[in-house]
């Protein structure tokens, strides 16, 4: 069996029973897996690293060391953003959920193609609020669910986890003056944390503290793939 045919199976393992309430069934490939006799036939996609958290966190940094290290493709959120998301926040104007929203869908198509293939990625997203990871993981359909039955069912999917980088608004705010030659102006990291919902354990996620050194992060997250596998 492959390793995250294993991970996954230890992870969902207390979830045997309930699986078919717990998670939509759009997915084939989860419903295959989660049809009653058939949890054998598990070809999930491999590990997926959505690296999340407010402008400046480090999200970038991390994702080229962590894609580097261990070999795997990275997909950077900011690449996808239309012209004129990056030419607002630019002129120093928060984003909408309008605004995120066909952003979001696009990375979220970018997942569903990397679990199809079945290969490891690391995407780096904002992915602030509960809703956009919900929008990552489930594309349009998280927007079908209403509030109460969005909490209770769409948290996670097996293999794609959330490592949020945290920290406090000063020294994030230090670091993003110190960045040069980026379009994201400081004065927006006060509507990032406005915005910011951290994300709960049920989302599966790596709360990752930013005073520590990009190695020393990346250390924890190999521990964790280790742990899973
Ligand atoms: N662990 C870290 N320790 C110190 N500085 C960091 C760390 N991670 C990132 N930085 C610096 O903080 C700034 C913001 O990082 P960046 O990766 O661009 O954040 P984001 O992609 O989340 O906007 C950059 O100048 C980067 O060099
Ligand atoms: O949802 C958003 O408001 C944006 O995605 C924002 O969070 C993102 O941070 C910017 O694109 C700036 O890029 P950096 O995160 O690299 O600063």
């Amino acid at each position: 069996m492959k390793g995250q045919a294993r991970r996954v199976l230890r992870h969902y393992a207390p979830y045997q029973n309930n699986l078919q309430s717990c998670f939509p069934v759009h997915d084939l490939r989860w419903s295959v897996w989660a049809s009653p006799g058939h949890q054998a036939i598990l070809t999930p996609s491999e590990m997926i690293y959505v690296i999340m958290g407010v402008s400046g966190c480090g999200k970038t940094t991390l994702g080229a060391y962590l894609s580097h290290k261990l070999g795997w493709p990275l997909h950077e959120g900011d690449d996808f953003h239309p012209r004129e998301n990056v030419e607002k926040m630019a002129r120093g104007e928060p984003l909408t959920d309008q605004d995120r929203l066909p952003w979001l869908l696009k990375l979220h198509d970018v997942i569903q193609r990397e679990r199809s293939s079945g290969g490891d990625a690391i995407m780096v997203c904002s992915a602030l609020r509960r809703l956009y990871r919900q929008v990552l993981l489930f594309g349009s359909e998280a927007l079908t669910y209403s509030s109460d039955t969005a909490g209770l069912h769409m948290c996670s999917l097996p293999g794609v986890w959330f490592l949020f980088l945290y920290g406090t608004y000063d020294l994030i705010h230090a670091r993003m003056v110190a960045r040069r030659g980026h379009f994201m102006q400081p004065g927006l990291l006060r509507s990032q944390f406005d915005v910011l919902e951290p994300p709960a354990e049920e989302e599966n996620a790596l709360l990752l503290d930013i005073r520590r050194s990009t190695d020393d992060i990346c250390r924890e997250i190999q521990e964790h793939l280790r742990q899973l596998s």
